[in-house]
This record gives structure tokens, C-alpha cells and sequence, in this order.
């Protein structure tokens, strides 16, 4: 018993006094280690959010994209958080009624207002940016493209968020900001990797963006764009081609089998079978192809499908130009091209149409991918309906929009055989859309910074737990010297 007692005395850790620090020592650790991970959660679940609505040539499309608010100007993620599609055609059809443009984006708009939070609404940036279909129409029609800008800037003052603007975006700018959504999603551009080449087909124009170390914009200035982001430099070669999205293109194949005004026309990018009467007005109404319209008598023509994927080709590729470049090289129409290079990501029209031709595995070899794509054209136009539960206008137009596709990038870009495995076809890097719509935000608020930002140098969990580790080492510490500097602890007879 009294062996047990003595030991009792002798061992620290049964006073009251040490357990009651001990006690305190470990709320304080709990404590501490508990405000450093609420106080830095706290701060990175507050969210700032931006809207940018894509007024394309054939619809209009609004995104919500948020970031954490702390990683302001910094290399934080920006994501999309919320896609809407607005009803209807793009805002460049509504020339006759111009109030229409600005009523359509509202129901999009409502969705905005709420997957954003209310107080957020007023520091919530809000832009537009109008591509081809509205470039188009400023050629055609000044003043009906004014007037569709100021109903869509009426309906977009009447949002509770922060408008920056309503405006058409020069090809060159389309065609950046999509290389610098592309780099910035994949994360190439904080590390300064090798960057991916983007590839944008819309439906009136379509834009090709790559960095070649053989281009440095002395040759042919205007397609060289130049950044300093993160720290690195870069000169961008790009280019926008009006009237080369796939609806003006299907028009330039159109007009280029109409020149002599016929009453019908066997037309191989059309399946077998497939008949409709179409008229010439329509076709021609584009300033795309308005100055080749035939004189001609009849008002309409039928367009018969002949299904052949070589003619086909031959049909596209007579609505490129090839003749004359007065640079080193050129793609097509005498622009400018210097030799590809690298990884490319082609979206838009390129992933809808080889996505639902089932085509978008880049490893298959090209002759492949012909044979299929040929196979396909060669399919009747009855089957092709039975198999296929989508909107008539875009089944009967996959033929056209893959060959158009692949004779682009063979003959109008000069890929290869070899180079052609380069491009992965791509919707969403990330669960964001790949488009111009981001690189436009981050360019326009700045989220991008020229220079690489001070990181620290460690990383949030390191830093947790070494502020842990260091806290629980001083606690034992401090007992320590406390058990050794009390003489009341050490109950120990001394021999002396
Ligand atoms: O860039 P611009 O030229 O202004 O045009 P856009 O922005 O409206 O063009 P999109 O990329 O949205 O679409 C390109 C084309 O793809 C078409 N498209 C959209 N969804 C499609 C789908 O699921 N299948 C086939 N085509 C589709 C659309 O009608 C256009 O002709
Ligand atoms: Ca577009």
C-alpha cells in the first residue's frame, strides 16, 4: 500500500495541478487548430461570379463562371458554375424586330439571378460579346446591327448585376480568348507548358490559334497576338474566318452548285434520297454569297442528295482558294499560316458533328475515319431518319459538316495524316465549356495576372499541419521544463 502511495506522489501526472494543465494544454491545441482550418474555409467558400453571354450566329448562350473571392487576381480556378441557352435563333436574326434580341436573353438571364446569391448581384460583372452572325450583319446592315446592340443593352440594364457592355468581338479576340480558355482550363499557362492550339467552328465563322516558335508576328502582324501571362511571354498565331463556320460554308457549297441557276441540283453532301425545294433568296441572303447570285428565272430549286463523300470533298474544296499567297505560306484565301505545331483542341461545331458521327477518337488513322465518314454519306436518307430521333435540319447536315470538317483541317490547314492524331476533339476541359467566353472574363477583369503571383510556400494542409505538429512539440516542451524546474513534482529522496 504504502509503495503504491509513494509511487502516487512520486508520478507528476496524478497532481491535480498537471492534469488541469494538461487538460488546458489540450483545449488550446484543439482550440488552435480548430480556428486555423474554420477561419480558412470560411474565406474560400465565399464566391465571386461573372456573366458573360455568347451571342453566336446561331444562338445565344449565357455562362455563370465563379471563383473563390480570396484567389482574386490570382492563379485561383475559375469554373463554370451554370450554362443557359437561350430560346431561338442568334441575336443577328431578329433585324426586323430588334426588341425581340433583348426579350429573348431574359429568361436566361432570371436563371442568372438565381443561381447567383443576392447580395453578390450588383459586384456581379455582366458583359456580351457578338461573333460572326452580328459581323455579318454589320456588313450587311449598319444600322439594324446598331439597333439589335441597343435592345439587348436595354434588357441587360434592367438586371440587377454590374453590365460592362454589350459588343462585337474582332475575329483575332474570338480566336485568343479561345486559346486562353483552352490553356488556362488545362493549367499550362501558370507552369508555362507547351500550349494547346485551339480549334473554334462556329456557324458563321471559325477560328484556328497556336503558338509556333516559327511565327514571332513579324510576317503578316495581323494575326499575332502577344501576352505576358504568369510571368511568360507569348505570340499567338491566329485567324478568323468570316463566312467559314458551317453555315456559311454550307451556303459557299450551295452557291458554288447553283452558279447557273438551276431548277435542281444532285448535291453529294446529302444523303441518298433527300429532297427538299429551297429557295434561292434564302440560300443567297448572306453577304457571304449574296454578290454570286445567278440571274436567274426560277425561285426555287430542289435539292436532291447524291451521297458521295469524294464528290463531296471536291464540292468543299472548290470553296477554298488556293491560288495566290503572297506570304512564305498560307492555309487557304491567301491568309497567312506558319507551319502547325503541338497538341490542338478543336470544340464547337468540331466536337457536335464528329462527336455524333462518332469520330472523335483522334488515334483511329484518317483513312479510317474517311472510309467512315464515307460509309456514312453513302447511308440512304430513309435509315438515316429511322435511326436517328433529332431535329430533321441538323441530321440531314452531318455529311456536309464531317467532310467540310476534315477538308478544313486536311486542305485548309495543312494537318496530315500524321499531325491529325494531334487534335483531340473536345467539349469541356474541367466541366467548363471550351469557347472565348472565359478568356474573355478573366481578360476583362483582370484575373489573369502578367506576372507570376507570390505563392506560399506551402501548401494549405502542410501549413496546418505544421502549425499542429509545432504547437503539440511546445506543449510537451513546456511540461517538461515544467516538470523539471517544479521542485514539488520531483518527490524523489536526493542522495547525496
Ligand atoms: O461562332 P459563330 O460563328 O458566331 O456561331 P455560334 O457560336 O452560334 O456557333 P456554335 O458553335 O454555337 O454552333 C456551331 C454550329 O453548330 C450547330 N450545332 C449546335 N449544336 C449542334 C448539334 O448538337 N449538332 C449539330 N450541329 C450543332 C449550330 O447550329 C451551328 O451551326
Ligand atoms: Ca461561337
Amino acid at each position: 500500500m504504502s509503495t503504491q502511495r509513494e509511487m502516487k506522489e512520486r508520478n507528476p501526472w496524478h497532481r491535480p495541478v498537471t492534469i488541469i494543465i494538461t487538460v488546458i494544454g489540450v483545449i488550446a491545441i484543439v482550440t488552435l487548430v480548430t480556428v486555423l482550418v474554420i477561419q480558412n474555409r470560411t474565406i474560400a467558400q465565399k464566391y465571386k461570379y461573372g456573366i458573360v453571354l455568347d451571342a453566336g450566329s446561331s444562338h445565344t448562350s449565357l455562362y455563370i463562371y465563379q471563383w473563390p473571392a480570396e484567389k482574386d487576381n490570382n492563379t485561383g480556378r475559375v469554373e463554370q458554375k451554370h450554362h443557359c441557352q437561350v430560346a431561338g435563333k442568334g441575336i443577328s436574326s431578329y433585324t426586323a424586330t430588334p426588341y425581340k434580341a433583348g426579350e429573348s436573353l431574359i429568361s436566361c438571364l432570371k436563371e442568372a439571378k438565381e443561381n447567383i446569391p443576392q447580395k453578390m448581384h450588383p459586384e456581379t460583372p455582366l458583359y456580351l460579346g457578338a461573333t460572326a452572325g452580328m459581323r455579318l450583319l454589320k456588313l450587311e446592315n449598319s444600322s439594324a446591327s446598331d439597333e439589335v446592340f441597343k435592345a439587348v443593352e436595354k434588357t441587360l440594364r434592367g438586371f440587377p448585376f454590374s453590365y460592362q457592355g454589350a459588343r462585337l468581338l474582332a475575329g483575332q479576340e474570338e480566336g485568343a480568348f479561345g486559346w486562353v480558355t483552352v490553356n488556362y482550363l488545362d493549367d499550362r499557362l501558370t507552369q508555362g507548358l507547351e500550349t494547346t492550339g485551339a480549334l473554334d467552328l462556329g456557324g458563321a465563322s471559325t477560328q484556328i490559334s497556336f503558338v509556333s516558335d516559327e511565327y514571332n508576328g513579324s510576317e503578316s502582324p495581323d494575326n499575332a497576338v502577344s501576352f505576358r501571362l504568369y510571368g511568360y511571354d507569348y505570340t499567338l498565331y491566329t485567324h478568323s474566318f468570316l463566312c467559314y463556320g458551317k453555315d456559311q460554308a454550307l451556303r459557299l457549297a450551295l452557291a458554288h452548285q447553283t452558279k447557273s441557276g438551276p431548277t435542281a441540283i444532285t448535291d453529294p453532301c446529302f444523303h441518298n434520297g433527300y429532297n427538299e425545294t429551297r429557295h434561292y433568296a434564302a440560300v443567297y441572303d448572306s453577304p457571304c454569297v449574296s454578290d454570286q447570285k445567278p440571274q436567274i428565272v426560277s425561285e426555287t430549286f430542289i435539292h436532291l442528295g447524291g451521297g458521295n463523300f469524294t464528290q463531296c470533298q471536291e464540292v468543299i474544296k472548290s470553296i477554298f482558294n488556293f491560288t495566290s499567297c503572297r506570304y512564305s505560306r498560307c492555309s487557304f484565301n491567301g491568309i497567312f499560316q506558319p507551319p502547325l505545331q503541338g497538341q490542338f483542341g478543336a470544340f464547337s461545331a468540331y466536337f457536335f458533328v464528329m462527336n455524333f458521327l462518332n469520330l472523335t477518337d483522334t488515334s483511329v488513322p484518317l483513312k479510317t475515319v474517311m472510309q467512315k465518314l464515307s460509309d456514312y454519306c453513302a447511308t440512304p436518307w430513309t435509315q438515316i431518319k429511322k435511326e436517328h430521333d433529332i431535329p430533321l435540319k441538323y441530321l440531314a447536315e452531318y455529311c456536309f459538316s464531317g467532310t467540310y470538317i476534315l477538308t478544313l483541317m486536311m486542305e485548309g490547314y495543312n494537318f496530315t495524316s500524321e499531325t491529325y492524331s494531334s487534335i483531340k476533339y473536345i467539349q469541356k476541359i474541367k466541366n467548363s465549356d471550351a469557347g472565348w467566353t472565359l478568356g474573355y472574363m478573366l481578360n476583362l477583369t483582370n484575373m489573369i495576372p502578367a506576372e507570376a503571383p507570390d505563392s506560399p510556400p506551402l501548401t494549405y494542409t502542410s501549413y496546418v499541419s505544421v502549425v499542429t505538429v509545432m504547437a503539440i512539440l511546445l506543449f510537451v516542451i513546456f511540461i517538461l521544463i515544467l516538470y523539471s524546474l517544479w521542485p514539488k513534482f520531483n518527490t524523489e529522496p536526493k542522495i547525496i
